[in-house]
């Protein structure tokens, strides 16, 4: 559609002077910059040259004064060099912002005003320096949520002083390249969905991308909550929920500008570290480099000070591939995971003091300082104090009756020997209470007495007990562990976190939401994840009242997306045929291919089959292809066989990828992600047959922007 001659000379005018300004600021700032590095080279002169004689009287008894003295040089050397930083990070964000300064305006009428006002929207907002006149506003700010949110017509948006009202008259989209105007497109020709749709249409890259310019209603009113302390979206495949989690990390820090949230507030939780290396370049490409991010099973390690844990990837394949204990691995985890264990191990902590802490008698020089019946007595009351924190006291106690009973202040080193001596019962081995804890059958079923017990609770006692005397934790025992770690040490490790953004939430089970309200005790959380995507596990809708129970939030809400935008209408309705029919998935109303089941007998033929789909794929220009398997074991088989034949990617756990190319991969690594095409390679009915492998067939389908083809060596599987 062509534009309006009057109407795009203005348009490109506007650009014009957008970018002049942009320019005129980065000039501006360089300038002061350069001012900076010469102010910080002289003031580091200075400091060099001053203060050699404060510095080697620091550890003197003038050192105080000395310190005093250097504080006076090097203070206003850090304020210089934060003001560095911070005009080097504008410079870099109006550099990203000359080449498209805004992706749309919206005209506003505010109630109280005759005109319309043309705000322009981009990715951040330029400020004319003198007037402070808003040139282009962030996506972030207010009135933006009023593109978002508004057809033409009676309009509103909040701000910090209240609900504002008002009338669009105009909403206009721009295609500006390298600050070109390409094109630009106005709301009431009913073009938005059109330009989703082409951008839908097009490769997927090899990370994350941003999707400022066209987040959808339902997304926004997600990424701009900030009435709760805990939301929570369930979402089908494809439906935006990993996007929406990291645009509302990038809109809780730009709220926190005004109400001191910074980076290191924030936290994003990933399942893997490939998940969490797809989804790194989002928030840089939102201009906010630095939230903290980490991913779960590292979490663990660091609660367990560096216990060699299971790495997740290993045992996920060991239910998955039915190995020979994958059922009672499987039923271990979730009966460990569950509320009913979570009671036992609280009457387990509970009893700690009383039943498996060996105090005992302490003497100073063969002299009965105290007697252990007082020393237990001392740890039991104060339930709301950690009993690890107690011990720690209880340890300081000893040492103020042996000194008072010496009458004199104890040396350090007979500090040392008595601490040494005492901590064979102040001083906890968690893994040690553990494997007692678990060997001793008649005291687990005297306090489990009224709880419901799984049917092969034998055989879980003995796998875990069998298990926990190998060289490394099981990854169940490791969250099990955490959590007893965490509530007998208590935690203080990320104390200034304020918001958790956890995705991927269906693979959590109870316990692990335990020790994220342990650890996140203060902070909001942002939940988002899929029911239908579960391991080898079954969800439904009351996972959520679940969390919100466990983490004890009050003002909660549950939001669900149904759209999807990843799939093509054919995928997604063969995709549905894995799930629960009564769930309404929509697509996005863009078109493909049906697809295909192939069946082979044998090996070269099969091969012979994905060779061609692989060929065809890059003819037809796909960037990323995804081979899916069930297992690493069936992914690693694949590879052997392809490997001579065309270029290939074996993607294992953990590993940093880059996922241009064709890649291998097994289903449960693949959550989250997105390719071009899908191969699934293992499709036949060896593979897939129970209703969990109905899931990891869901899981393997959606990851499929455009085309979907699955391969069967043998019969195909009987749920396709
Ligand atoms: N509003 C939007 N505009 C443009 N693209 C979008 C929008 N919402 C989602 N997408 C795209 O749809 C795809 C799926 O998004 P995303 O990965 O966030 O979904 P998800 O719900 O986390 O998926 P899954 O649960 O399957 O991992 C991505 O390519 C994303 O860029």
């Amino acid at each position: 559609m062509e534009n309006e001659p009057s109407e795009l000379h203005f348009e490109k005018k506007r650009l014009e002077t957008t970018i002049a300004l942009a320019k005129k600021q980065i000039h501006e700032a360089k300038y002061k910059n350069e001012e900076n590095k010469s102010a910080i080279i002289a003031a580091k002169q200075e400091l060099r040259e001053n203060t050699v004689h404060s510095i080697s009287n620091l550890s003197s008894s003038e050192g105080f004064e000395a310190l005093a003295e250097l504080s006076q040089y090097t203070n206003p050397i850090t304020e210089k060099v934060m003001d560095y930083e911070k005009i080097e990070k504008k410079i870099a964000t109006l550099e990203k912002l000359i080449k498209s300064p805004y992706f749309a305006r919206i005209d506003f009428k505010f109630d109280d005003e005759d005109e319309f006002e043309k705000v322009y929207i981009g990715r951040s907002s330029l400020i004319e320096d003198d007037s402070y006149e808003i040139i282009v506003y962030d996506w972030r700010s207010p009135i933006a949520s009023v593109f978002y949110r508004f057809a033409l017509g009676k309009a509103y948006y909040d701000a910090p002083s209240g609900r504002i009202t008002g009338e669009v008259n105009l909403k206009r989209e721009y295609e500006i390249v390298n600050g070109e105007l390409k094109y630009f497109y106005d709301a009431e020709v009913q073009i938005v969905d059109e330009f989703l749709k082409k951008l839908l249409s097009q490769n997927t890259s090899n990370q994350m991308k941003a999707i400022v310019e066209t987040i959808q209603k339902e997304q926004d009113l997600v990424i701009r909550d900030m009435e709760n302390e805990l939301m929570m979206v369930q979402g089908v495949a494809g439906s935006g929920k990993t996007s929406v989690a990291l645009h509302r990390a990038a809109y809780l820090m730009y709220q926190g500008l005004s109400n001191t949230l910074s980076s290191n507030n924030i936290m994003i939780i990933s399942p893997n570290s490939l998940f969490e290396q797809y989804i790194s370049s989002v928030l840089p490409e939102l201009g906010e480099d630095n939230v903290a991010s980490a991913v779960f099973e590292e979490m663990l390690s660091e609660i367990l000070q560096n216990e060699h844990i299971q790495p997740r990837s290993e045992f996920l394949e060991s239910i998955i591939s039915s190995s020979k204990y994958g059922a009672l691995i499987k039923s271990s985890m979730e009966f460990k995971m569950s509320p009913e264990f979570l009671e036992i191990l609280n009457s387990f902590i509970s009893d700690l003091a009383y039943q498996w802490i060996e105090f005992e008698d302490v003497y100073y020089k063969n002299k009965c300082i105290v007697k252990k019946e007082i020393l237990r007595d001392k740890i039991s009351g104060r339930k709301e104090t950690p009993i690890g924190m107690k011990l720690e006291q209880l340890e300081e106690y000893i040492l103020d009756l042996i000194s008072e009973s010496k009458k004199k202040p104890l040396g350090k080193l007979e500090v040392f020997h008595i601490k040494n001596d005492i901590q064979r019962f102040t001083k906890l081995n968690i893994k040690n209470l553990y494997r007692k804890f678990i060997n001793n059958k008649e005291y687990f079923y005297h306090i489990a007495k009224d709880i419901e017990l799984h049917d092969d609770i034998e055989e879980i006692l003995r796998f875990t007990a069998e298990n926990l005397n190998i060289p490394y934790l099981c990854y169940d025992d490791a969250a099990v562990l955490a959590y007893l770690h965490l509530k007998i040490y208590g935690s203080r490790e990320y104390i200034n976190i304020k918001q958790v953004v956890i995705d991927e939430a269906q693979d959590y089970y109870p316990l692990h939401y335990e020790i994220f309200h342990l650890l996140f005790k203060h902070s909001k959380f942002t939940i988002l994840g899929d029911i239908n995507q579960t391991l080898e596990k079954k969800e439904d809708l009351s996972l959520y009242e679940q969390i919100q129970k466990i983490l004890d939030k009050k003002k909660a809400s549950l939001i669900t997306m149904n759209k999807s935008f990843r799939c093509t209408n054919e995928i997604l309705n063969y995709s549905s045929k894995f799930i629960d029919h009564d769930l309404e998935i929509k697509s996005f109303n863009r078109d493909g291919e049906e697809p295909k089941v192939y069946t082979s007998d044998d090996a070269s033929s099969f091969n012979h089959k994905i060779i061609s789909e692989v060929q065809l794929c890059l003819e037809e220009g796909y960037e990323t292809i995804g081979l899916i398997c069930k297992t690493a074991q069936n992914a690693d088989l694949l590879y052997e066989s392809l490997k001579d034949k065309t270029n290939l990617k074996l993607i294992k756990s953990g590993d940093v990828v880059d996922l241009h190319g064709v890649n291998i991969i097994p289903v449960y690594m693949s959550k989250g992600l997105e390719f071009d095409a899908v191969l699934i390679c293992d499709a036949d009915s060896k593979n897939y047959q129970s209703e969990d492998d109905k899931k990891l067939l869901y899981i393997a389908c959606t990851r499929a922007l455009h085309r979907l083809n699955l391969f069967c060596r043998g019969e195909a599987s009987p749920l396709l």
